[in-house]
């Protein structure tokens, strides 16, 4: 491990500003996927000691709202700087909780600086407006202000990333933030008490507390101090929060579960299309909420589609995330590993063909081989549930509007791709499609000057460009009379 790693590993919560233990003193044991090995612990916190991060915020808020927008972005700018100047550490820190390749984790960390920097520049530009009054003697204008404490609820497979798109946007606007990691993948969370402390962010407006998902989140989306709960994760969980947060009408931003299709038109530039199939299905070994879930192929290009995919699969080096050269690091537990297995299973017993991988990796313990079904079938378990894993299940079609019709057909309604070079086609399909994304001839789109985010049960609200930090402000209307006009 990196000297530099280890001054991020942190095994405390980081409340107003105080690295503390759970008040039990009982801690929750974290594994690095690629061995089984524990890495440390950390605490196993709920309700009181969250209760007491959400306080620490709200005093931290009373302050802070009051800063100024460029103080903040100095902050922002900072902060920034010190996350680039660790990516490294912060990487390997990642990897090691993770397991994705540290190419992929060092993209990861470079990331969360962009969204950083990018919401230092937004948070100047929070314009409210002055409105022509339609009494001669009042004046009438519009202000935006933060909501206040923010509760965040991140995964597991962008533990840093999906950290920095809410903290970024929550800090620029002013709010203060309570944070809770996923179990599984800590550490990335944990270290941005460290990060923060080392930018300068004052105590007590991020606080960071690891332990019971249920009871953290009880106590997120019941107190009514936390005025917005941003999540990322599962459509199940998002669900139920979204419940859970009504009876104190909270904000609420969900980033949940997707079904990507990916259709390929017979038009389409095939080398072009393959080397987006392979990145929009294994990036993370899969496991991204828009990783492509379904290929669509049209028929004309079919069989020289899957011999090309079958080609750049079988190339994939699976290993070790901190390995030279891994492109396809472990799946996450044994529970992802045995899942993906009765997506196989379900696909073979109604006629789907394995014609690469199939099978657990040789490495052993959650390593799993890339993976291709053809002939797949709308019958399979994966035309509507999340595979969430390295299988690729490439379905066939004739007709452009029967491609779209199957890409459409799901619940879901994140991200989705297309390859064709036609551009009338391009424009009927794009506009066509029922998703938030829409990557047209690309199989990888996140950016940060772009809005995130799903229509359908994918989700509700935008992550990213400009739109993110709207979520993080209330507007208010302001009407001016005694003015002796
Ligand atoms: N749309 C998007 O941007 C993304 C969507 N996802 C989706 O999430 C799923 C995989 O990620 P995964 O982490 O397993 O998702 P989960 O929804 O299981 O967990 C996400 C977070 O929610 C927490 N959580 C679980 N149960 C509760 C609860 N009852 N109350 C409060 N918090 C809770 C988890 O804590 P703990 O770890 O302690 O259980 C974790 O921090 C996939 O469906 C994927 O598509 C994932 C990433 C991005
Ligand atoms: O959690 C995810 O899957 C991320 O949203 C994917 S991305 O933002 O890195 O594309």
């Amino acid at each position: 491990m990196l000297q530099k790693t280890s001054h991020f590993l942190k095994e405390a919560n980081y409340i107003g500003g105080a690295w503390v233990g759970a008040d039990s003193g009982e801690t929750i044991d974290v594994v690095n996927p690629a061995n089984g090995q524990r890495i440390g612990g950390v605490p196993k916190a709920g309700g009181a000691e969250t209760r007491r991060a959400i306080e620490a915020a709200q005093e931290a808020f009373g302050s802070f709202r009051k800063t100024s927008a460029a103080e903040r972005a100095r902050m922002l700018r900072k902060l920034h700087d010190v996350i680039m100047d660790n990516q490294d550490a912060l990487a390997e820190l990642l990897v090691m909780e993770q397991g994705k390749p540290f190419a992929e984790a060092k993209g990861e960390v470079g990331m969360s600086a962009s969204y950083v920097l990018w919401y230092a520049e937004e948070g100047r530009r929070i314009y409210g407006d002055t409105v022509p009054s339609p009494w001669a003697d009042r004046r009438i204008m519009v202000t935006k202000e933060p909501v206040g404490v923010i509760g965040a609820i991140t995964p597991w497979n962008f533990p840093s990333s999906m950290l920095a798109r809410k903290l970024g946007p929550a800090i620029a606007a002013g709010c203060t933030a309570v944070a809770k990691p996923a179990s599984q993948t800590p550490y990335s969370g944990l270290a941005w008490g460290v990060l923060c402390e080392e930018a300068g962010i004052p105590r007590g407006v991020v606080n960071i507390v690891t332990g019971s998902a249920s009871q953290i989140g009880d106590e997120l989306c019941s107190n009514p101090l936390v005025r917005k709960i941003t999540f990322t994760g599962s459509t199940e969980i998002g669900k139920l929060l979204l419940k859970k947060s009504a009876d104190t009408v909270k904000k609420v931003s969900m980033e949940l579960g997707g079904n990507a299709p990916f259709v390929v038109f017979d038009d389409a530039d095939l080398d072009r299309a393959v080397q987006g199939a392979i990145a929009a299905k294994y990036r993370n070994s899969g496991q991204t909420c828009v990783c492509t879930n379904r290929f669509f192929v049209q028929a004309g290009i079919y069989d020289r589609f899957v011999e090309k995919m079958v080609e750049e699969t079988k190339r994939l080096k699976v290993g070790s995330g901190l390995d030279d050269g891994t492109q396809q690091g472990p799946l996450i537990d044994a529970d992802a590993v045995e899942k993906v297995e009765e997506f196989i299973a379900d696909a073979t017993s109604k006629g789907g063909k394995v014609v690469a991988g199939g099978s657990r990796h040789a490495l052993g313990g959650t390593f799993f081989e890339p993976t291709i079904i053809t002939e797949a079938t709308p019958q399979m378990r994966f035309m509507q549930e999340e595979i969430f894993g390295p299988v690729a299940p490439i379905f066939r079609f004739e007709k452009e509007e029967d491609g779209v019709a199957l890409a459409n057909d799901t619940v879901f309604g994140l991200a989705c791709y297309f390859y064709t070079s036609d551009l009338g086609r391009a424009f009927r399909v794009m506009e066509g499609l029922r998703y938030g994304l829409v990557g047209v001839n690309e199989g990888v789109i996140t950016a940060v000057e772009a809005p995130f985010g799903g229509v359908k049960e994918s989700g509700l609200g935008r992550e990213g460009g400009h739109q993110g930090i709207e979520d993080y402000l209330d507007t208010k209307y302001v009407c001016i009379g005694g003015l002796g006009l």
